[in-house]
């Protein structure tokens, strides 16, 4: 493509973001270098998606298993259900290393160089990068970068990495506490204590706000909460912090009120997992080398097309993409993020419909959800002059999930009730995270529940939930 250059694109952070960015620019024929400092895949496949979901799978058959009730509801009795951690982590470690040794073979494969080191902007189109065997300075047509995040450890808690550990650790499963401490009910604490509680660990949850899974739309959450939480090993403790926590056996814990800061009571447990969010690792990448300056939660900024922003100005031939800019922190988010970034490299106008892009827990039962929750729909109507509706089915009502005996779950859908357009879509259930597909199009194509309540689906499956949902919409 370019000429003069040593590369037409050189990516920092061999992340699902850099790997995605890679692909789609080497099969556009693009000369391409990807760096990376640690661990190829990054986040995802070493410590986030891929061995936590490998935890979930065997945890989850574990659960499954020992219902003695459910199993009894379909005419099956079982004996004894054993397991060993150890072999449960061997498991996510071996599919850690398979994953990872897939996508440095899909870069080689597609002639992209790996270098590896620490890569730093050094002024424009320039990159210099540490290797092992000394500094070296590479010059590129573009650059993306792609860093990726690292846990966020609250000021006063202390990792030892055996006794108070991040999900860094927690995806190696070394250990299966009796009685574990999870601070943070969002995605990694509600994963974690599936996994957990599946295992036979005691959870205490620990989260500030005053609610549990805030980021989750309500209805969805408080059936969550009956399902996932409340029948389980688990104790919440909901408006408190952690304001100290002391590795060690005990693990000591101070809570405090999250509003008054008043001193609660001291717990004493065997771990603690601390699971409260994640910041960008955005230090030390030469950004001030071509004048950006991150924002106040140190992401990257950039607008829709992925293009990095100094003072709202574009900075010429560089993007950022992933968990760096913190658009939304998920894999496949980061890797579509690459593939926009490198069609506007090729001259293609294209932006990130963030609406579209769906997420997902994946706990047994899984909660996923696409577009906005009621009370940013709500919101939305407010502001720009429209009502909203909104519209509930429910599992115990699908044939399907009747006959596997799976009846806990909602699918909801939110909608603006002038033109039916679809906003957000939210399922809790099982195989919710694979449902939730049809939804992200629906959403992605701007479609009216008036023409998706006639899409005839399979009878009788699980997604006839989301038909059931649209049929309401269009009845109310
Ligand atoms: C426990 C856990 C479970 C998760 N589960 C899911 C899930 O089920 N689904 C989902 O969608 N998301 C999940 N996520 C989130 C997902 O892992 C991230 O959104 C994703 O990894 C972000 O990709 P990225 O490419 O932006 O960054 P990363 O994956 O963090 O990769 C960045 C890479 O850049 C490298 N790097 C950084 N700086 C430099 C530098 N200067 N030079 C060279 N290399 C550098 C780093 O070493 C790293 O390898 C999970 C996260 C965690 C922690
Ligand atoms: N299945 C998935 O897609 C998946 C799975 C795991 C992680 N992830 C990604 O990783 C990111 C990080 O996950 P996470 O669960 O750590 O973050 P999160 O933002 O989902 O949840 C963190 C929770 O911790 C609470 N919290 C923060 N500080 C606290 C404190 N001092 N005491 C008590 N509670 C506190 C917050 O209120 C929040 O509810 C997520 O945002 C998500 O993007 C995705």
């Amino acid at each position: 493509m370019s000429s003069g250059f040593d590369y037409d694109l050189v990516i920092i952070g061999a992340g699902v973001g850099g790997h995605g960015a890679a692909l789609h620019a080497a099969h556009y024929g693009l000369k391409t270098a990807i760096i990376e400092a640690g661990d190829m895949g990054g986040t995802c496949v070493n410590r986030g998606c891929i061995p936590s979901k490998a935890l979930l799978a065997a945890s989850g058959k574990v659960r499954e298993l020992r219902n003695a009730h459910h199993l009894k509801s379909l005419g099956i009795e079982i004996g004894g259900v054993s397991f060993e951690r150890e072999a449960i982590a061997n498991h996510a470690n071996n599919l850690v290393s398979k994953i990872q040794g897939d996508l440095t073979n899909s870069l080689k494969r597609l002639g992209v160089d790996i270098i590896r080191g620490w890569g730093k902007i050094a002024g424009s189109q320039k990159v210099s990068v540490m290797t092992d065997s000394g500094d070296k300075t590479i010059t590129a047509q573009n650059i993306i970068l792609s860093p990726g995040s690292v846990p966020f450890v609250p000021p006063g808690i202390e990792i030892d990495g055996k006794t108070v550990f991040t999900s860094d650790q927690g995806v190696k499963l070394e250990s299966l506490p009796q009685w574990i401490a999870i601070i943070g009910s969002g995605y990694i604490g509600l994963e974690f204590s599936d996994v957990y509680t599946a295992l036979g660990c005691e959870v205490t949850m620990i989260e500030a706000l005053d609610v549990l899974m805030p980021g989750f739309d309500r209805d969805i959450a408080k059936l969550a909460e009956r399902v996932l939480i409340t029948p389980r090993d688990i104790e919440t403790k909901v408006g408190i912090y952690a304001k100290r926590v002391i590795p060690g056996s005990p693990v000591v814990i101070e809570l405090a009120d999250f509003q008054t800061k008043e001193d609660l009571e001291v717990l004493e447990v065997d771990a603690c997992l601390v699971a409260t969010g994640r910041i960008p690792a955005t230090k030390n990448l030469g950004l001030e080398s071509v004048g950006v300056e991150l924002d106040k939660r140190n992401f990257i900024p950039v607008n829709d097309s992925m293009e990095v922003l100094s003072s709202g100005e574009l900075v010429p031939n560089l993007y950022a993409i992933g968990d760096a800019n913190g658009k939304m922190m998920l894999a496949h988010a980061a890797s579509a993020q690459g593939i926009i970034a490198v069609e506007n490299i090729l001259g293609k106008n294209k932006t990130v419909d963030y609406r579209s892009i769906p997420a997902a827990a994946f706990t047994h039962p899984e909660v996923s959800y696409v577009g906005l929750t009621e009370t940013a729909a709500q919101e939305l109507g407010l502001a720009e002059g429209f009502e909203i509706g909104t519209a509930k089915s429910y599992f115990k009502g699908n044939s399907k999930a009747l006959a596997e005996n799976e009846a806990d779950g909602i699918a909801k859908v939110i909608y603006r009730s002038d033109t039916g357009e679809v906003l957000g879509v939210h399922i809790f259930g099982a195989h919710a995270s694979d449902l939730i597909h049809e939804a992200s199009a629906a959403v992605a194509n701007r479609q009216s529940v008036k023409d998706l309540a006639y899409l005839v689906h399979a009878h009788p499956t699980l997604s006839e939930v989301l038909d059931e949902a649209y049929k309401r919409a269009i009845a109310s």
